[in-house]
């Protein structure tokens, strides 16, 4: 996991005046790897319409479609995974309802080489609860607000790229950065040793497309990851 984990904000979308649809074709295109759906008011239903669009524009693609909060919705869309919060449910209860919690994956050892693995991700706001997620099941932990964000009313203090570097000592996992996270900062988050940046507002560039925006972030990512490489081999 490593790049832009692009989230689709409905809120965010409709405010914006632009379709879930023409938003995910822009990220198809451009290759994103992780898509998120961020449904915050929607009804069930509402969020299985949005699921089934950004089921149809990945169709035959490789991208992981994450759903925000709901395991149970998530499944039902044939996503790949979700991302639960310190609020929502535990990321061993979504992993159970999943049928992915270690000793169900035991039972069905047999299965394990061809069964795709339910993605589940989880929120850490501070190092104790990156500690927690560490050694727990969580299979990327997200940590932030990383800068100020306007998306999220009720987000956490935020972490600074100290945080991200903190978080990045304490777990092996891979590492996904959240909050106000924009071309212009995304390179040093990533350098501060997040393997993936999520974002939702700074994919929007007045005069460029979405396309062309989230192409530059994983750009930034590969390059800075590519540093890195040479930096430990010379
Ligand atoms: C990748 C990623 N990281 C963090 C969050 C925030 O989750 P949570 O704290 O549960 O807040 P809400 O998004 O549910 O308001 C996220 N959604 N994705
Ligand atoms: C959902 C969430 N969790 C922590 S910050 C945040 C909002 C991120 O949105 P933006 O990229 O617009 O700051
Ligand atoms: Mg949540």
């Amino acid at each position: 996991m490593k790049g832009l984990y692009a989230i689709a904000d409905v809120g965010v979308l409709a405010r914006r005046g632009m379709g879930l649809r023409v938003f995910a074709e822009g990220l198809k295109a451009a290759g994103v790897g992780v898509v998120q759906l961020r449904d915050k008011d929607g009804s069930p239903e509402g969020v299985l319409a949005g699921a089934r669009v950004l089921r149809e524009v990945f169709a035959g693609t490789d991208s992981l479609l994450v759903m925000n909060d709901r395991v149970d919705l998530g499944l039902l869309a044939g996503f790949g995974g979700v991302h639960v919060g310190q609020g929502d449910l535990s990321v061993e209860d979504a992993k159970a309802v999943a049928g992915q919690s270690e000793s169900q994956r035991a039972q069905r050892k047999d299965e394990e080489d061809t069964e795709r693995k339910w993605v589940v991700g989880g929120s850490t706001h501070t190092e104790d609860e990156v500690r927690v997620a560490d050694v727990g099941a969580a299979d990327y932990v997200a940590v932030g607000p990383v800068f100020a964000t306007g998306t999220k009313a009720d987000a956490s203090p935020v972490v600074g790229l100290e945080g991200v570097r903190r978080a990045r000592a304490l777990t092996g996992k891979p590492l996904v950065a959240i909050g106000g996270i924009t071309l212009a900062n995304a390179r040093s988050v990533v350098d501060a040793g997040a393997d993936m940046v999520a974002v939702i507002t700074g994919l929007f560039v007045p005069g460029r497309t979405v396309e062309s925006v989230a192409w530059e972030f994983g750009k930034i990512c590969v390059e800075v990851e590519r540093e890195k490489t040479q930096t430990r081999i010379f």
